[in-house]
């Protein structure tokens, strides 16, 4: 069984624009899944329908082997199952402070008091944001709005977590801290999905890619067999890992044979291993 899976999906937004022609897509419990792609391709339309804000045009999206029901009911319990971190954090946080935005979710679940209060802590905790629960949160960065957005969704403990562009518009060193804390987060269990333009971090962390193309998907595997195929990536208009790249061009243009790698720890090895051999 699967956490999410897509049979067959088609959506045409009311304006006619068909964006997603046909997505297959299955997540596992425990997978950490990025989604690849460039401006454009459906990313964001797909991420709306896992957790039932949008409605296929045709197909169907299951949660854990079972159809979506999009009445209120069927809604409630799939928002109880996948929590979906959106984009832009302004389409997310609305509370006047910190704290109320990032209650606002366990509170709708009914929870008593206490339980809410330790659940808002622990999630500003897990992002780094003790100290700002009385902010309003248009005082604060895009940064530090993304992390309350996060926040917000933790505090609701879904199984699933789906995080369109957790990294977009962070500096190098928040981008490394979430994706850290996803990380941290996945070893816990917790299923995760993200869409990124990130193609660095992407090996470093996935267990699974999809590469998304013209609103289907064109590649699906692990980061070794996605990145190994050069062509595809190219023609769906993305890039290799900087490393990979490094080793390409040694291997094409200097005729320097060092086993292909993704990450920094793989390249490191495979040009230790080689120089070993050659000295
Ligand atoms: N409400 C809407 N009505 C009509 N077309 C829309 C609407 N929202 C998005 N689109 C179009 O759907 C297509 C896919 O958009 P989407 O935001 O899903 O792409 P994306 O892959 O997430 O892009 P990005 O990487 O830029 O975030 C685009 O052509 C976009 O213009």
């Amino acid at each position: 069984m699967y956490m999410i899976e897509t049979k067959d999906l088609y959506f045409r937004y009311p304006d006619g624009t068909e964006v997603l022609k046909g997505i297959n897509f299955k997540v596992k419990k425990g997978e950490m899944v990025s989604i690849l792609g460039p401006n454009g391709v459906g990313k964001s339309t797909l991420f709306l329908h896992f957790n039932g804000i949008l409605r296929p045009t045709k197909g169907e999206v299951l949660i854990k082997g079972k159809p979506i029901k999009y009445d209120k009911k069927g809604l409630i319990e799939v928002r109880k199952t996948v929590g979906l971190v959106f984009q832009n954090p302004d389409d997310q946080i609305f509370a006047p402070t910190v704290k109320e935005d990032v209650a606002f979710g366990p509170l709708n679940l009914g929870l008593p008091k206490d339980e809410v209060e330790r659940r808002v802590r622990e999630a500003l905790k897990a992002v780094g944001m003790e100290g700002f629960e009385n902010k309003p949160p248009h005082h604060l960065s895009g940064g530090q709005k993304k992390r309350v957005a996060i926040a917000g969704i933790l505090a609701m403990q879904p199984e699933v977590i789906v995080l369109d562009e957790p990294t977009s518009g962070l500096d190098p060193v928040g981008a490394s801290k979430i994706m850290k804390l996803l990380y941290d987060l996945n070893k816990k269990g917790m299923t995760i999905i993200i869409s990124t333009h990130d193609v660095d971090l992407v090996p470093v962390y996935a267990d699974k890619v999809y590469i998304m193309y013209n609103g289907k998907i064109l590649k699906e595997g692990t980061p070794k067999e996605v990145f190994s195929d050069v062509e595809t990536i190219r023609k769906a208009n993305l890039r290799l890992p900087r490393v990979a790249h490094l080793i390409e061009i040694l291997n094409k243009e200097d005729n320097i044979p060092i086993k292909w790698g993704f990450t920094i720890r793989e390249v490191r090895r495979n040009l230790a291993e080689y120089l070993k051999e050659k000295c």
